[in-house]
């Protein structure tokens, strides 16, 4: 990653100038020009060339569609930004523009943990790291700001990442970081009827990361309605992924082998509950199996490295 080829949008553009740019487009139209929509709409099979998740057992039930709001959300430390990270690479390597906002960690350790992803092993040779931050040029941006900024802030970054990058994916790593106070319910759905009206106006896919409550016990999956702030939030999204570690499983595996559970250790590390998809039908469980030496989330427990077709 060289600093020559990771892209820094840089703090000193006047955002403000780009707030209200999105909101001239026109909304009233003929119900006729929606006729090779509905067209594609019924023929989705053989159409359906939307963003996927990364793993190939999940294409046929879930889509990252351009215009939506999906909402990642979980417990603390157990890997929201991580798994987000994972599904960033899948969305470049298919072609898509991403955008991360990452208010919680420097985008260098952001992006040194995605090229561990991408390389598929713990070190990644000095030889990979250059050729991941070629392969990143032109697909992915950092917006470099750690700490709280302003609602306002984020909005007219969203616009000039549209504007001037073209970026279809944009990640908000937290929510909680964005100049709303927790308690502050209002605010908070404000923003996310903004977050929601610019989607779908641009056409931007928008990743939000929310914590959820914790609840007593760590060891079940909280529900989609223990995002943390306002009910509203899970209302208005489009996609609600619910990311859960399984920490009762690698509390087994720290037991002497005579000790462990079969069942426990069969079962899988880490889980995507889909709790939500507007526009598709299938809601359900994904069951992933993490690999700590490359931090990359697989299908299947025997499954190989993941290629992102980083050349290098
Ligand atoms: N399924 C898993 N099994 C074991 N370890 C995991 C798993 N998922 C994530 N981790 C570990 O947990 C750490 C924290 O992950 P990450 O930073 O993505 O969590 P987070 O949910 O974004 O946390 P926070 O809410 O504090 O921002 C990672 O560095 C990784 O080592």
């Amino acid at each position: 990653m060289g600093s020559s080829s990771m892209k820094i949008i840089p703090d000193t553009i006047d955002f403000d100038a780009y707030l209200n740019k999105s909101e001239h487009s026109a909304h009233v139209k003929s119900a006729s020009e929606y006729t090779s929509s509905i067209i594609d709409l019924f023929n989705i099979e053989t159409v359906d060339v939307t963003p996927t998740l990364p793993w190939s057992k999940t294409f046929s039930n879930v889509r990252l569609r351009p215009g939506e709001v999906s909402i990642w959300h979980g417990i603390n430390g157990h890997g929201k930004s991580l798994l987000q990270g994972f599904v960033d690479l899948s969305l470049m390597q298919q072609g898509e523009k991403v955008c991360i906002a990452s208010f919680e960690m420097k985008p260098v350790r952001t992006l040194a943990r995605m090229c561990r992803q991408a390389a598929g092993c713990e070190e990644p040779s000095t030889r990979f790291i250059n050729g991941f931050g070629n392969w990143t040029d032109g697909k992915l941006w950092m917006y470099d700001q750690q700490g709280t900024v302003t609602p306002d802030r984020v909005r007219g970054v969203l616009a000039y990442c549209h504007a001037e990058l073209g970026i279809t994916h944009f990640v908000i790593d937290s929510l909680m970081k964005c100049g709303i106070r927790g308690d502050d319910y209002n605010r908070q759905k404000d923003f996310i009827d903004e977050l929601t009206a610019f989607a779908r106006d641009t056409g931007m896919h928008i990743h939000l990361v929310a914590h959820s409550r914790k609840g007593d016990d760590e060891t079940k999956p909280p529900g989609k309605m223990d995002v943390k702030g306002a009910s509203e939030i899970t209302d208005q999204v489009d996609n609600i992924f619910n990311v859960w570690r399984n920490k009762r499983k690698e509390a087994e595996l720290r037991k002497p082998e005579s000790n462990q559970s079969k069942e426990i250790l069969d079962q899988p590390d880490q889980l995507i509950l889909v709790d939500k998809q507007r526009n598709g039908e299938w809601e359900g469980t994904i069951a992933l199996w993490f690999d700590r030496a490359s931090f990359q989330y697989r299908a299947h427990s025997r499954e190989v490295v993941l290629d992102f077709g980083v050349p290098f």
